[in-house]
């Protein structure tokens, strides 16, 4: 696959951000089109090019600086564009902010409650600022602590909630107007691993049960790639890559070059690895370290770079050189490989 075609811009400093056309049945809820912000002579959002689709939990991944929160500025309509454009449920934020506001719920990274007051009043007050009245406040307030997972602690005074429960009650917060879009802005930071996996299983089953349209901005690969469809990858007010984990990780076969790790019980018999560099398609054999360079998963096991799938060749190569077969996989990269490996690519350039 090209990596055009998987949604890598090989241009990435020069030429507009080329991001794949996934299926999306309900069209676009969040569309940016050529989005740049500059501060100065400093573009911190670089002719950015992105469409979400309703329903969809997308992965903003980038390091410090790389443009995420300010690209969230913008669709949230409080900071404007230098060029270019937003469109959230169909509004620019930069003229329609207040339209933009009521679709979307933004969950920063610390959310502030009164924290002398309980879960329950600081919700009711949302919901009140929102227009809704005291009984639909108070409704809508009892539902979501269900939902979150608090209504035990619904009459506890917020100052005492821990972290998790914090977030939780955010998430509470921004549903109360009910929102077409939420956008989370580090939502697990300082979470234990508990509360992260509750926090995690809430906004996928909201996606999954309301349509709900996600857009999580995130350092922690390993949680992005539990929930999120899809993930950008921004890197210096650009994004360079966005796509499912699957399709990022096929662009990163280059050349169409296949990997296949291989193991033996001890050491490899003398002659085996000359025979295995021998079958046709074998491009090389690699004794240490996988393709991205991290080690192998044991001492005696090699990666085949092959330019086809020739797993059951080399398994029969293996066997009938008398070896014994331990460990053979086709590698497949996690975020955490992907995300570095773009990283590393574009230093290469
Ligand atoms: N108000 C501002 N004035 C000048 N420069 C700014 C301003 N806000 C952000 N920047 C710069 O724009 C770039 C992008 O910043 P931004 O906060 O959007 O990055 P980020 O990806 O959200 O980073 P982080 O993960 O650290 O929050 C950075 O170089 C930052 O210094």
């Amino acid at each position: 696959m090209s990596h055009e075609a998987a949604g890598i811009n090989e241009h990435a400093g020069t030429a507009a951000t080329v991001i794949p056309q996934t299926k999306q049945p309900d069209g676009p809820i969040i569309e940016l089109t050529q989005l740049t912000k500059k501060y100065g002579d400093h573009i911190a959002v670089n002719r950015l090019n992105l469409s979400i689709a309703k329903g969809e939990i997308f992965g903003l991944l980038g390091p410090n600086g790389a443009g995420k929160t300010t690209t969230i500025l913008m669709m949230l309509g409080l900071t404007e564009p230098t060029s270019g454009q937003a469109k959230i449920c169909g509004h620019d934020p930069a003229r329609e902010a207040l339209r933009v506001k009521s679709k979307v719920g933004y969950l920063p990274d610390d959310v502030g409650f009164y924290e002398d007051r309980t879960a329950l009043d600081n919700l009711i007050y949302t919901a009140r600022l929102n227009g809704l009245s005291k009984r639909e406040a108070a409704e809508r307030a009892f539902a979501l602590l269900e939902k979150t997972g608090l209504s035990d602690s619904a009459v506890k005074k917020v100052g005492a909630f821990s972290r998790g429960m914090r977030q939780r009650l955010g998430l509470a917060d921004v549903l109360i107007k009910n929102p077409e879009v939420i956008i989370l802005d580090e939502p697990t930071l300082g979470i234990d691993p508990e509360g992260v996996r509750e926090l995690l299983e809430l906004i996928s089953s909201l996606s999954r049960d309301e349509g709900l349209t996600v857009l999580l901005s995130s350092h922690h690969l390993h949680q992005v790639q539990q929930i999120c469809d899809r993930v950008g990858l921004f890197v210096q007010g650009k994004l360079i890559a966005a796509g499912d984990i699957e399709t990022l990780s096929k662009a990163l076969d280059e050349d169409g070059l296949i990997f296949i790790e291989v193991g033996v019980a001890a050491a490899w018999p003398g002659g085996l690895l000359d025979r295995l560099s021998e079958l046709e398609g074998v491009k090389e054999i690699r004794k240490e370290g996988g393709k991205t360079g991290e080690a192998a998963p044991g001492p005696d096991v090699v990666t085949v770079v092959c330019d086809r799938d020739l797993t059951p060749q080399i398994a029969e190569t293996v066997i009938g050189g008398g070896a014994e077969l331990t460990y053979l996989r086709r590698k497949e990269y996690g975020l955490d490989d992907i995300y570095h490996r773009y990283f590393e690519r574009k230093g290469e350039r």
